[in-house]
């Protein structure tokens, strides 16, 4: 078989995915990808029907004309019993989203030797937390951006502007536009909450980290056999997903089943991360996700992810724990300290989570 490696930021050379799926003659694939346990599971499409909450962001504006404390309930139940929820009249502009969605599309058409160019040690395109010969693969690879914030951006993983022109400047504009939806969902949760927003807030300020991962899942032809993210949740405070192409995939556990989600067009999918889970001693929680392929077409996605400041103690808030209640989860020194620890280990359900968890 005909395939082309790259070296990741670990000891081991990984296949590039879309590479290995463009050969037509595919028909059986590498064992590596095949996960045994899907056999056994009943058709997943058919377990549940969609009923993940839609909040619409326009009526938690404060002050504006259309805001609404019915929503806001709807928000906090969505936080609290979902942990993921679409988010429409988000107000990001179209054409911020369609040039995302442009250029994105044009990143994983340029040939791969000229994608591998962008490959770096921790960040840019490839597969990552790869840690083992005997660790199963995603069936997709990915261009891993840090975007915020601006001074952490390593521009020599951008695409340069001779490949696609408006590149750095279509992400960078987006990167921002995340930035006023994660703050307004962030300042509407500590109302929910009860907790001090200026406090809160001053963690996730200005300087404050924000990733990309951007997915790319080739089709596939055992798409049944394969995953094209393994069960995880995110270790990260809060989740924003733009589903670049009308391609579903994303199924999130939910009462021990996996529950496909239908994303409405031009809606965003937000997901509760470890780090408001741990700062919300668990009222909040981070819902435990994967992706499953097509045998037809490809699909596209991009997760941006919002952590703390880099000082930030990462655990539970005093003023939750203060209120009698005792401390679900040990606190980490500063947001580095906790990825370092997530960034070290594979993507594996809740596992980085239950490394925090206290026994009581
Ligand atoms: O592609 C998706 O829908 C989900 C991606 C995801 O979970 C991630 O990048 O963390
Ligand atoms: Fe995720």
């Amino acid at each position: 078989m005909e395939s082309e490696w790259i070296t990741s930021s670990v000891p081991f050379t990984l296949e590039s995915v879309q590479v290995l799926a463009s050969n037509k003659s595919l028909e059986t694939i590498p064992s590596r990808y095949i996960r045994p346990e899907l056999v056994q599971e009943v058709d997943h499409d058919k377990v549940f029907v969609n009923e993940i909450p839609v909040i619409d962001l326009s009526k938690l504006i404060e002050g504006e004309d259309r805001f609404s404390q019915e929503e806001m309930e709807k928000f906090h139940f969505a936080c609290q019993e979902w942990g993921f929820f679409q988010l429409v009249n988000h107000g990001v502009a179209e054409d911020v989203m369609e040039k995302m969605i442009e250029d994105v599309s044009s990143f994983f058409d340029l040939p791969f030797e000229v994608k591998k160019e962008y490959s770096l040690d921790s960040e840019g395109y490839g597969q990552a937390l790869v840690f083992s010969e005997e660790q199963k693969l995603d069936w997709g690879d990915m261009l891993f951006l840090r975007t915020q914030p601006v001074a952490s951006r390593n521009y020599q993983v951008w695409a340069a502007q001779q490949c696609i022109p408006t590149f750095r400047e279509t992400v960078s504009k987006y990167s921002s536009e995340m930035e006023k939806i994660k703050t307004i969902l962030l300042g509407m949760m500590t109302k929910n909450l009860g907790v001090d927003e200026g406090n809160f807030m001053n963690m996730f300020r200005d300087g404050s980290k924000q990733s990309m991962r951007i997915n790319y899942y080739p089709p596939c032809p055992e798409a049944s056999k394969v995953l094209g993210i393994s069960p995880h949740s995110d270790a990260t405070g809060l989740t924003i997903l733009l589903q670049l192409n009308q391609v579903d995939g994303l199924q999130i556990r939910r009462n021990e089943a996996w529950l496909p989600v239908k994303l409405h067009p031009g809606a965003l999918l937000i997901n509760i991360g470890d780090i408001i889970e741990i700062l919300s001693n668990g009222r909040y929680k981070s819902i435990e996700h994967r992706v499953i392929v097509s045998n037809e077409k490809e699909r596209m996605s991009v997760a941006t992810f919002h952590g703390t400041h880099e000082s930030v103690e990462v655990g539970p808030l005093t003023e939750i724990i203060t209120n009698g209640e005792t401390a679900k989860y040990k606190s980490v020194k500063n947001y580095d300290e906790f990825e370092k620890i997530f960034l070290s280990r594979k993507l594996d359900g809740k596992s980085v989570l239950e490394l925090f968890r206290l026994k009581n």
